[in-house]
């Protein structure tokens, strides 16, 4: 037999039991989130003049020898601080490239 389509949504689960402990964790990784936001900002800050200022001299929006040697750099510190180096080199590729798609942007291309 088909069952009535349902008129509510499924009840919510019930609340978790208070776990101080995951709590005090989140509480850091809602600082760190932060922070990166925080930093993420500043950096877009900072390439949104140097976006004016390629497109005020004409220089090209991307310097891929300079995002390699960035990209090298940042391995090494990965590797020193016990993060996943291609995890970082992921993370920096996708900044750089949406940085170089401002800077396509700020020059009309
Ligand atoms: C910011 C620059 O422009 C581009 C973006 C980069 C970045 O986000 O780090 C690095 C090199 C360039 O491809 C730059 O040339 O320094």
């Amino acid at each position: 037999m088909t069952q009535p389509p349902a008129r509510f949504s499924p009840s919510p689960p019930p609340a978790a039991a208070p776990d101080p402990v995951l709590a005090g964790y989140r509480k850091s990784i809602d600082n760190i989130d932060a922070a990166l936001i925080h930093m993420l900002a500043e950096r877009f800050r900072i390439t949104q003049a140097v976006g004016a200022h390629k497109a005020a001299h004409n220089l090209p929006p991307s310097d891929p020898g300079r995002e390699a040697r960035q990209i090298e750099r940042l391995r090494a510190l990965a590797v020193e601080a016990e993060l996943d180096p291609e995890f970082s080199e992921k993370f920096i590729r996708f900044v750089i490239d949406e940085v170089i798609r401002h800077h396509q942007r700020a020059q009309g291309k």
